[in-house]
């Protein structure tokens, strides 16, 4: 090809792109992720590494691939590669290139949803993987890849279920990978640990009044006291992150996500009734050192007092997690995890540089593999490349793909060979 990006670029890497292209243009995007074309053409490229592959149901339209391949020492506990299938929805007529056409422009970048969150990393697993096997490697520890469903509406019947399941127990993981996020540096970022999604929604009821009458306590008033005292929160919030003290994923966010409140009328609203009643719906992630009580406190006495007439509800989205033995949901990034170290050293031999381990802003499946004690780092080798999921035109460059690839070589070499800390 005539681009300067390809140039480069072998047979094998062509047709580990092209791999990567097919991924992307099965559309699993939500509402209705094509489940079912994903998991065959997933297994089918399994089978041709080959690896043991096995698809589990724990939902009857959702399948969960789980591929394997066995250690020399399958008492060891083994390692756990994890991807998720399904995507959040796009608005086509805002792409460039459509969303499910993966196409690759002349400067190497491929456009698709999902390019970067997550379809990325089952391709490069998988293209590890394939590399390992033909190089002759033999991994000490087992090696699994779980391919799930369901993350992005919560991970209920994905990796939520999967977890609790016998065949979960059978593998005796002892490390994880997940998804991370793209870097706009050289550095390839690494999470240890998400915010929490809850949910928030603040309701309203009062005396209605004619639209002319000035009283107190009229419902919408003290909605939008409640939304003003919620948005100075938010402000506080906010500076912490604007003045360099902590980072975005280390405060409370407090984000508005819906409102609703009026009398409809045919025309609109009717605009001379003061109404009964309303309500206020926030997304709320919470740092995992956080205790849910110092927000219900605000609430109760600040927010959204009783004698406003306000009520709320605010739950934890998504499955209930085991508390963890009352430890916080992070992976330690110290001595204390030896899979730290391994993990580390093996970015730095794959010629990566790792910038300091974060939490991640959003929230990930890996937060049940972390309610058992079971050390997870969230990572997407995406370096040199602009934070996209969820947005449009959501792309991933070739070469930073296909560097991947042998990032992953390194890594799962080096996690599947280690011996372990005892004797
Ligand atoms: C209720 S869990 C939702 C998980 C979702 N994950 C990716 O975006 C998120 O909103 O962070
Ligand atoms: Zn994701
Ligand atoms: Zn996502």
């Amino acid at each position: 090809s005539s681009s300067s990006s390809s140039s480069a670029i072998t047979d094998l890497e062509q047709a580990q792109l092209h791999l990567f292209q097919q991924y992307l243009r099965i559309n699993t995007s939500h509402p209705s992720p094509d489940y079912t074309s994903a998991v065959s053409f997933l297994s089918a490229q399994a089978l041709s590494i080959p690896l043991i592959s096995q698809t589990l149901f724990f939902s009857p339209s959702k399948p969960l691939l789980l591929l394997s391949w066995p250690g020399s020492d399958p008492s060891l506990p083994s390692i756990l590669l994890n991807s998720h299938i399904d995507s959040v929805p796009v608005e086509p007529s805002k792409w460039s290139h459509p969303p499910y056409a993966a196409h690759r422009d002349s400067h190497g970048r491929i456009f698709a949803r999902g390019s970067q969150d997550d379809k990325c990393l089952a391709i490069q697993y998988l293209e590890a993987l394939r590399a390992l096997k033909a190089s002759g490697f033999s991994p000490l520890r087992s090696i699994h890849v779980s391919l799930v469903p369901d993350e992005e509406i919560g991970g209920a019947d994905g990796l939520a279920k999967f977890v609790e399941s016998d065949e979960f127990k059978k593998l005796n993981v002892g490390f994880v990978l997940d998804e991370g996020q793209a870097s706009p540096t050289d550095e390839f970022r690494v999470f240890y640990a998400d915010r929490l999604p809850w949910s928030l929604v603040v309701k309203a009821v009062g005396s209605p009044g004619h639209g002319s009458r000035m009283y107190d306590g009229a419902a919408l008033e003290n909605l939008m006291e409640c939304v003003e005292t919620i948005a100075r929160f938010r402000d506080n919030q906010f500076d912490l992150v604007k003045a360099g003290i902590l980072a975005a994923s280390e405060v409370i966010s407090i984000n508005p996500i819906f409102m609703k409140a009026g009398i409809p009328s045919p025309t609109g609203f009717v605009m001379n009734v003061q109404p009964s009643e309303g309500e206020v719906g926030y997304d709320v992630r919470v740092p995992p050192t956080v205790n849910i009580e110092f927000l219900r406190k605000r609430l109760d006495e600040e927010w959204a007092p009783v004698i406003r007439n306000l009520t709320y509800e605010l739950f934890l989205k998504g499955p209930k997690l085991s508390d963890n033995g009352g430890r916080p949901l992070s992976t330690a990034t110290d001595e204390s995890n030896p899979w730290w170290s391994v993990f580390t050293k093996a970015i730095i031999a794959s010629g990566g540089k790792l910038s300091k381990p974060e939490i991640l802003a959003s929230t990930t499946d890996a937060r049940f593999i972390r309610q058992f004690g079971i050390p997870a780092l969230g990572f997407s080798p995406m370096a040199n490349t602009p934070i996209l999921l969820h947005e449009h035109n959501e792309h991933l460059k070739d070469t930073v793909f296909l560097r991947g690839i042998k990032v992953y070589e390194h890594v799962i070499t080096a996690l599947s060979s280690f011996p372990g800390n005892s004797s």
